[in-house]
């Protein structure tokens, strides 16, 4: 059974429209990834589907209940990361882990959590005194010490150092190894083509392409091929850059130099995509 399922998806605000007829799917132990720039209706999705916004139409099945009338024994099973979160600057990071860990009938080990997370050594501080990007892994905490089935990361690694980005990541896949469904909302385009198996591009309220990061990054399969010769700089696009590449090596022209194959990436497409709707 699918853990999301959502049709026709709609809500306006003040007669903007700002989710346009959205269709999704997210299966159990998917990381499911919904990027798009600012505006596009990413928040305004995520937050019907955790039940803190009503929609105005549309079907929203999330681990079986609809959200809007959904109860507390439903929303312990979501995990939430939402930036800043964890306001109680005079709590040190146990004691607000430990605390949030009670309001779930199962949670994770608190320590283990703060383990995980990369808090060891905070652990005994102040949430007052950390760096923002400790304060983000706080939040990240928190969103799993109540070992959600599903868990909804909204730009999760947000002043995160690379360092922690990667261990972030590494905790992630970890988490969806364990059958956690994950649905990822981020801007950066390389975390969500690490972590997730599929994703949604959303533009103007509209999904605009859905597929894994490689059908997506490959959705026109075309590479550029590069180079220089006695004839000047040559710059090709084709959808068979190896065939390209191997005609030019059988020309055996000694005047050819600099030449690169340059594969189109998920951003390319992904700024594409953007500027059609625009
Ligand atoms: N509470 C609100 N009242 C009025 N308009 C809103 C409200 N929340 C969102 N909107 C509008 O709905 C549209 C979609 O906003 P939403 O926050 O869902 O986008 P987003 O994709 O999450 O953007 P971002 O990447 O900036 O977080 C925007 O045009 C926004 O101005």
């Amino acid at each position: 059974m699918a853990v999301i399922e959502v049709s026709q998806l709609r809500k306006s605000y003040g007669g903007n429209s700002a989710v346009d007829g959205i269709d999704l799917r997210v299966e159990r132990g998917e990381v499911f990834g919904l990027l798009g720039p600012n505006g596009a209706g990413k928040t305004t999705t995520v937050e019907i589907l955790e039940g803190h916004r009503r929609r105005d139409g549309g079907e929203v099945r999330v681990l079986g209940d609809d959200p809007d009338n959904a109860g507390r024994r439903w929303r312990a099973r979501l995990g939430i990361v939402l930036q800043g979160t964890a306001d109680a600057p005079e709590l040190t990071v146990r004691e607000i882990i430990r605390h949030v860990a009670g309001y779930y009938p199962a949670p994770r080990d608190p320590d283990a959590v703060i383990e995980q997370c990369g808090l060891a050594e905070k652990a005994k501080s102040k949430l007052r005194t950390l760096s923002g990007g400790q304060r983000r892994r706080v939040d990240v905490a928190l969103g799993i010490v109540g070992n959600p089935e599903l868990l909804f990361l909204d730009e999760p690694t947000t002043g995160f150092d690379p360092e922690a980005r990667r261990h972030f990541w590494t905790l992630i896949r970890g988490l969806a190894a364990d059958g956690t469904t994950i649905v990822l909302t981020s801007h950066y385009l390389d975390e969500v083509e690490a972590l997730a198996g599929r994703l949604a591009i959303l533009a103007g309220g509209r999904i605009v392409a859905e597929g894994t990061p490689q059908d997506l990054g490959g959705r026109t399969a075309e590479s550029t091929v590069t180079w220089q010769d006695a004839d000047g700089a040559h710059r090709v696009a084709t959808t068979d850059p190896t065939a390209l590449v191997a005609a030019l090596s059988r020309r055996e022209d000694p005047s050819l130099t600099e030449l690169r194959v340059e594969r189109r990436s998920l951003e390319d497409v992904y700024l594409e995509l953007i500027g059609e709707v625009r």
